[in-house]
């Protein structure tokens, strides 16, 4: 094993436009190291993750791997031979094999052989420890699956150096386990892991050394081990204190008035089993699950995003239209999407455009939009959700992802919903600007208005009111505020109680 770095970048200058995202920064990562790199949105990671996989031109500074200069600018083959980054957006080909997008660019000359393809990825595979059908279509693959494919292909190509950006967004906690266990194996083989994620627990669990950027600047890196998580956060915020915020239900609901969100046997085939609910005006409800547990289609079902096969949904009495997101709006409901595909952003319009896409009706008289009006309110999002931009005319595509996550939760506030569905709201946002969207989305609750939040983050679920913990499609327990991590996390496995 080499005793040259797998990774040095060192002096790394990179500017869009006016901003600087990074100045002058250093990332060292050893061999056989998992090497957490932490910061607020917006901070220079994923900016940080391109220079260092060939993406991004640097505008100074030099990368080198195991000792030896990265290689020149556009070189796709020789950048692919040293590093590689999986993303949560997979760059394998959904209509392809597992066979064929490992061997993806690297088909001999001559005719493809598919038998021996597939034998050779079989062999691959198995090298790495990676149990998959060769001869299964991409798109059939679930995202751990996925996630191991990518790191084995990676591994063939030759890198010994792993960029994992927010690898667990979706797993469920077997499946983190799993993902962790193979990381930890592949470690004690030499393999290096840059590992990129809001989840400070995860850091803890996984890593031995943390990098901390802050505002474009390197602030620290130390062994995970020598550094207090509170230390960690001050050093990501530059504010001493940590977090010591705990939202704490505060059970304010009126349990006497009538609810503002009602569902009656409401049932999507596939997804959930017929349910009710009712949420009263003041209410947060969590609706806790896994990946499949129904719980995210129940919250788009709510939404409008999709349509029940069985049931109704009112709001304030009024029965809503199912299956369709203009009618949810008009009813009152206000939607606030996974982060996955930024779903709805209109990139190249601006952060006040995007914030105010739902409102424009309600901006001005006569259905004008007043520019001053809309960048008034933006520039209110833009302080109360911290969202870190140059301003409400910068467009969205110039914001990080977490950053624009913000702008998709400033629009579902901006129409005042009287009932607000969130699925995973904190997705990829840093621990700080957590608490900023769980406070907010307390106080739309706070005002009057119903709240459902659905999440697998305990985070997410100390917010609420009332907790539904659902498991195959199916509400397995029900939780009023005072549950413990412990029981919920089982109920969402399926092995609770039902209390
Ligand atoms: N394509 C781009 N055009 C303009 N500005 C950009 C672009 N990409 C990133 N930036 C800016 O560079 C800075 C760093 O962004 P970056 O995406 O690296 O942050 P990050 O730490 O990965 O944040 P997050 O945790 O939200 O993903 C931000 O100010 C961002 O607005």
């Amino acid at each position: 094993m080499s005793a040259e770095p797998a990774l040095d970048a060192r002096g790394i200058v990179k500017r869009f436009g006016p901003t600087l995202a990074l100045d002058s920064v250093a990332l060292t990562v050893r061999p056989g190291e998992s090497h957490a790199l932490v910061g607020r949105n917006g901070a220079g990671k994923s900016t940080l993750v391109g220079v260092v996989t060939g993406l991004h031109r640097p505008d100074a500074g030099t990368v080198a791997f195991a000792g030896a200069p990265a290689p020149a600018f556009g070189d796709r083959a020789g950048w692919r031979s040293k590093v590689a980054c999986v993303y949560q957006r997979s760059m394998v080909v959904p209509e392809l094999t597992v066979a064929e997008n490992l061997f993806l660019n690297r088909f001999e000359r001559g005719p493809i052989r598919w038998g021996r393809l597939r034998r050779r990825a079989a062999e691959l595979l198995a090298e790495y420890g990676v149990n998959v059908d060769p001869g299964l279509r991409a798109r059939e693959l679930t995202v751990e699956q996925r996630q191991f494919v990518e790191i084995a292909r990676a591994l063939s190509f030759g890198a010994r150096l792993i960029v994992l950006d927010e690898p667990t967004a979706q797993l469920d906690a077997r499946g983190i386990q799993r993902l962790f266990g193979k990381l930890r194996e592949l470690q004690a083989q030499g393999v290096a892991f840059l590992f990129i994620s809001h989840h400070l627990q995860e850091v803890y669990e996984l890593c031995t050394a943390v990098t901390v950027y802050r505002d474009a600047r390197h602030v620290l890196t130390a062994p995970v081990a020598e550094l207090a998580k509170d230390d960690l956060v001050a050093a990501m915020t530059g504010e001493a204190g940590g977090t010591s915020w705990r939202p704490g239900a505060r059970a304010r609901r009126a349990s006497g008035a009538a609810p503002v969100l009602t569902a009656e046997g409401l049932a999507l085939d596939g997804e959930f089993e017929p349910l009710d609910l009712a949420v009263r005006p003041g209410e947060v409800l969590g609706l806790a699950g896994a990946a499949a547990s129904g719980a995210t289609a129940l919250g788009e079902t709510l939404a409008g995003m999709r349509r029940a096969s069985a049931g109704r949904i009112a709001v304030r009495g009024r029965p809503v239209r199912p299956g369709s997101v203009p009618h949810a709006l008009d009813a009152g409901i206000g939607y606030i999407p996974e982060d996955r595909h930024r779903q709805g952003l209109v990139p190249l319009r601006s952060v006040a455009e995007n914030a105010t896409l739902t409102v424009t009706d309600q901006l001005g008289p006569w259905g004008t939009v007043l520019p001053s009006r809309t960048r008034e309110f933006a520039r209110s999002m833009i302080a109360s959700l911290d969202i870190k931009t140059r301003g409400p005319e910068q467009s969205v595509s110039g914001l990080s992802g977490g950053n624009q996550q913000k702008v998709v939760v400033a629009r579902a506030l901006a129409r005042r919903p009287v009932a607000l569905v969130a699925v995973r709201p904190t997705a990829g946002v840093d621990v700080k600007s957590k608490e900023a969207l769980l406070a907010v989305v307390r106080r739309v609750a706070d005002q009057g208005s119903a709240a459902v939040i659905v999440s697998d983050e305990l985070d997410d679920l100390r917010v609420c009111d009332r907790v539904l913990a659902l498991f195959h499609g199916r509400v397995v327990a029900e939780y009023d505020s005072g549950w413990t991590d412990r029981e919920l996390v089982a109920a969402m496995e399926g092995v609770g109680e039902r209390p």
